[in-house]
Parts: C-alpha cells; structure tokens; sequence
C-alpha cells in the first residue's frame, strides 16, 4: 500500500451484533474525496474508521502510511475530524483557549502559541470573538471555531462529516471554502450536499454498509441520483 492516502483492503467494522461495513477495499489518492449515499448506509462509520475513532474487525487500512490499530496517537496528531454539531469540539471557556487548546501536544513557548492562535483566528474571522464564551456563539460561529481548532494544527488530512448540515446558506459556503482551500491537506467530506460532493475530485457511493462505487465526481452523483429516484 502507498505511504500517502486512503487505503482499505477487504475491511470490515462490527458494531454491536452489525455488520455495519463490509468487504470494503478501496485506493482514495485524490486530493479531495465525497463520500455520498442513503442515511444509515455507513458514511459516518467510514469517517469514524478512517479518523480513527473506531476499530476495524478485520482487514488491512492505511492511512496516510499509517495502520491505525497501531499508531492511533500518530493519526491522531496528523488528522483533523470536523463533525456536524460543533459543541462535540469545543472544550475550553474562551474562543482564544479553545484555539490553542488544539496545540496543547506541540509545547510552543507562549509568544508564538499566541501568533498561530491569533494567526488563525484571522484566518477564520473570529478575532473579535476571541474573548467570547465559547458555548455563547452562534451555530455558524462555532463551526467557525471548530474548524479554527482543526487547521490550527496544519493537519494533513481533514475528516469532514457533514459539517455543513446546520449552517445557513451563507456560512455553509464559507465553511465549504475553507476545507476545499488548498493549504496542502487532504479532505474526505462526507455530505448530502451533491454540490459540494460535486467539488471533490474523487467521489465514493456507500450502499448497505457497503462502497458500492468510487470514480469521478459527476458520475458517481448521477449513480446515486438514479438511486434515488427509484
Ligand atoms: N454503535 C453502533 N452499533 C450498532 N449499529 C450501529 C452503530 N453505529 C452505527 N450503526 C448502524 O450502522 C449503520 C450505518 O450508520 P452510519 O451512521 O454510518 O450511516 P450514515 O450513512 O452516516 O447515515 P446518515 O446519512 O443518516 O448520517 C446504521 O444502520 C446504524 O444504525
């Protein structure tokens, strides 16, 4: 298997008495990747697997070159996971210690914990809510701060599961473009937007627990849509 992306041969996940993924052997080396298909048809279980966040029951996985049965904490420190309801993220009181609560593991001297804090707050626009109780924000400001939290750390990968489900219109694009922007990390997006889907280069149909097509994009939502209609 390649050092670099998402490699999965033959996996499967139990949860429970179900057999919630199955047979799973897929090569994800695009930059961006859609995982689309049907509630319950195992997206989220395949962002938790690939995240880390569960185990396989049997089979081989390597993400970015790493077996995460393993080197779960090395995942850990290279992946970044953005879920949909972002108070699962958010820890600390203040915007400002909840950002650089997420570089706690790179023991930075203080004077330039608070230049990547303040840094990215730019970045994100949310300096000015820096002292603001964390849990007072708005839905669209916490997301803002989840993903803060997450790219603060340069991750080289980053988990998406349907993170823009809650946000208006208007902050769902600006979250969209934050995770597609190009800073040198990967994105697997997990969403039932077809039009971020559509964004991706790669895309992956889930069906019954099962990866029932991967491909380009277009082709792939037309699948799917098909599906849909029936
Ligand atoms: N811990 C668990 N124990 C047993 N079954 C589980 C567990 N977690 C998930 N499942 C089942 O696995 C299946 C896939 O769930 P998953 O959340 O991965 O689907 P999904 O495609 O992300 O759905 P949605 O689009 O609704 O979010 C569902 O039938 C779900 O009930």
């Amino acid at each position: 298997m390649s050092s670099n992306g998402i490699h999965l041969n033959n996996v499967g996940v139990r949860l429970g008495d179900t057999d919630v993924l199955q047979d799973l052997s897929l090569d994800l080396d695009a930059r961006t990747v859609a995982v689309i298909g049907e509630n319950g048809s195992g997206k989220s279980t395949f962002a938790r697997l690939i995240g880390g966040l569960i185990a396989r029951t049997s089979g081989e996985l390597s993400i970015l070159g790493i077996d995460p049965a393993s080197r779960a904490a090395e995942l850990r420190r290279r992946i970044a996971i953005v879920f949909s309801n972002p108070d699962a993220q958010i820890i600390m009181p203040t915007v400002a210690e909840d950002v650089a609560f997420s570089l706690r593991a790179d023991r930075l001297r203080p004077a330039e914990l608070e230049e990547r804090v303040a840094a990215a707050m730019e970045r994100f626009g949310i300096t000015e809510l820096a002292e603001r109780p964390s849990h007072d924000l708005s839905g669209g400001q916490k997301q803002m701060l989840a993903l803060c939290g997450a790219f603060v750390r340069s991750p080289e990968l980053v988990i998406a599961d349907e993170p823009t489900a809650y946000l208006d219109a208007r902050n769902a694009r600006r979250v969209a473009d934050h995770l597609f922007e190009d800073n040198g990390h990967r994105l697997v997006l997990v969403t039932h937007d077809l039009g971020l889907a559509a964004r991706c280069e790669q895309a992956v149909l889930f069906a019954g627990g099962r990866m029932v097509a991967v491909g380009e994009p277009d082709a792939i939502i037309a699948r799917y849509e098909a599906v849909l209609r029936c």
